[in-house]
């Protein structure tokens, strides 16, 4: 995060001479032959540092590294001063350059331990009081809505950060739900999405929890105000939105225009980034969902790894493991993508989540000095909870032309055992499976030998598996609230390693704004076809189809 370009480090140079020395030859069988302790070298296991149940195992064996490569993916880490960067972040510098802010995620889940200066740091064990407090009263039933009945359906309205983090831990940590509590979700300004999710609340019943940090995203806003409209058509009374709606944001006086009581807002600071937010009020729906316990062990879970990413040395450090590694098939391998393979049908949505947290992080092509990059930054995100995407995408993983590396994670122990585990020992055998195959495959002998003599030779290399395709796994005992803390943190501590890396500033968004802006001159454009000027030929042909054959 200096902004010097990675390509300037001599490290890379000598990456990029060992890439074209040595690939060819980096064939993770014979790694493996030539070395009966690969596993153990390649491997690590993480302990919370105060709660020895929180752990997991980092295997990356399977990787087309050896030590020499490593120590000098690990010299890259030290040349861009990672170290530095790091203890900035913790320290509370405003390392977001652009904006001008700290980025203190940190600071949420500390619960005192890292001194930290900055202004709402103090603030934050009393928004944490004020979470309990009513997430507490919604849970036990002292909270009523306006007719005196228990509230036993949530509807977060937000996007971006403002719901993937809340969507994620509630799907992850369903286990640990108040059952006769229903959480939803409402982002997307589709009217559909709001509308099917109303035909299922109860307004007598229904806690609308507004979720944005600055309180004017159009899609959040609308939504809200068409649920607020949706409401006092059943309570008529506005004094009635105090008891259903709720805010939490960094912009008091837009919540307080919203019509929503300021005791009922639940405060984060602007150097909370939305990717970062689900720590901080933003979990808000988290914390009423599976208990404001089981909140806090989340917070716990993610502070564990911030101390292991603070204090250890890189060589053992994991989040730094996992994004060197990354960096040498993101930038030297030429691969353009990323997959997380959760093991864990509760996970189905941490691929999602990442796709926000590492690509709207580190998907920047200018450098925090404002030189345009020569070398590729954040990879593409993708991925699908297992053994679903076995079915259908894993072909092009196995087979395809392309080099996707990927992490599988897994639980040891399933929170539905049922069938005496069999669900789980199938499952299970299936995530040592397919690292297994993609890194070794199946060769053409192998084939020939399995067919049988007569087999077309057609068919004999339709069935070979090239192998050398490589991979993490990530084995923890069991999904608790603290090991997806954990877990959340390593990859949130992995993307920033890869920024401070590619010199660029991981924690502004500013991608994301043409659209906005391009959007709202278009809308209002929409009426009469004379109004859509100042596009190109495309754009006026597409707004005008659209104006013929719209029945509004
Ligand atoms: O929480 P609010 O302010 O509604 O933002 C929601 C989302 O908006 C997007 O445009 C991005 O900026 C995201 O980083 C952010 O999480």
């Amino acid at each position: 995060m200096s902004g010097r370009p990675a390509s300037e480090y001599s490290a890379w140079k000598k990456l990029q001479q060992t890439y074209d020395a040595q690939h060819a030859r980096l064939i993770l069988k014979d790694l493996f032959a030539q070395d009966p302790n690969r596993f153990s070298k390649f491997s690590e296991e993480y302990v919370d540092s105060t709660d020895k149940n929180t752990t997991f195992l980092l295997d990356y064996s399977k990787h087309l590294i050896t030590q020499p490569i490593l120590d000098t993916l690990l010299s890259l880490a030290r040349e861009a001063e990672l170290e530095n960067y790091r203890d900035k972040m913790f320290a509370g510098e405003h390392i977001n350059t652009s904006e001008d802010r700290a980025v203190l995620h940190v600071a949420l889940r500390n619960f005192d331990d890292f001194k930290i200066q900055e202004a709402g740091v103090d603030e934050v064990s009393a928004v944490l009081a004020h979470m309990k407090e009513f997430s507490e009263a919604i849970r036990s039933g002292s909270w009523k809505g306006y007719t005196g009945k228990t509230i036993n359906t949530i509807v977060n309205i937000g996007i971006g950060g403002s719901d993937l983090g809340p969507v994620m831990v509630t799907e992850g940590l369903k286990p640990y739900a108040k059952r006769d509590l229903t959480a939803h979700f409402v982002s997307n300004i589709d009217g559909t999405h709001i509308a099917e999710t109303l035909r299922l609340c109860d307004p007598e019943r229904t806690l609308f929890i507004i979720a944005s940090k600055t309180f004017t995203t159009q899609e959040t806003i609308t939504n809200a105000e068409s649920a607020r409209d949706w409401f006092l058509t059943a309570a008529k009374d506005k004094a009635h939105v105090a008891k259903h709606f709720v805010a939490l944001s960094t912009n008091t006086k837009a919540v307080t225009e919203f019509g929503i009581d300021k005791a009922n807002m639940f405060a984060f600071w602007d150097w909370v980034g939305g990717r970062y937010s689900l720590w901080s009020a933003i979990g808000l729906s988290i914390a009423i969902y599976i208990g404001y316990d089981n909140f806090e062990q989340l917070l716990k879970g993610a502070h564990g790894m911030d101390k292991h990413f603070k204090e250890t040395p890189l060589e053992k450090n994991l989040p730094v493991l996992m994004a060197v590694i990354g960096i040498w098939y993101n930038d030297f391998y030429g691969a353009q993508t990323h997959a997380l393979l959760p093991y864990d049908q509760y996970l189905h949505k941490f691929a999602d989540y990442f796709q926000q947290g590492d690509m709207e992080s580190n998907g920047k092509f200018v450098t925090k000095g404002g030189q345009r990059v020569d070398y590729q930054t954040g990879p593409i995100i993708w991925g699908a909870a297992g053994t679903n995407g076995q079915h259908s995408f894993y072909q092009l993983v196995h087979q395809g032309t392309k080099l996707i590396p990927a992490d599988f994670l897994a639980p040891a122990t399933s929170h539905n055992p049922i069938a005496n585990s069999k669900h789980h020992r199938i499952l299970l055998s299936n995530y040592f499976a397919q690292p297994e195959a993609l890194a070794f495959g199946k060769t053409e002998q192998e084939v020939r030998k399995e067919l049988g003599s007569g087999a077309s030779e057609a068919l004999v290399k339709s069935k070979v598996f090239e192998g050398n395709r490589p991979s993490n796994s990530i084995l923890f005992p069991l999904m608790t609230p603290r090991t997806l803390g954990a877990l959340i943190a390593l990859y949130e501590h992995k993307i920033f390693t890869q920024g401070v890396i590619w010199g660029i500033n991981s924690f502004d968004q500013m991608g994301v704004e043409l659209g906005k802006v391009l959007a709202k001159n278009i809308l209002s454009q929409l009426n009469d076809p004379s109004d859509v000027t100042g596009h190109d030929s495309s754009t006026t042909g597409l707004i005008h189809y659209y104006q013929k054959h719209r029945k509004e």
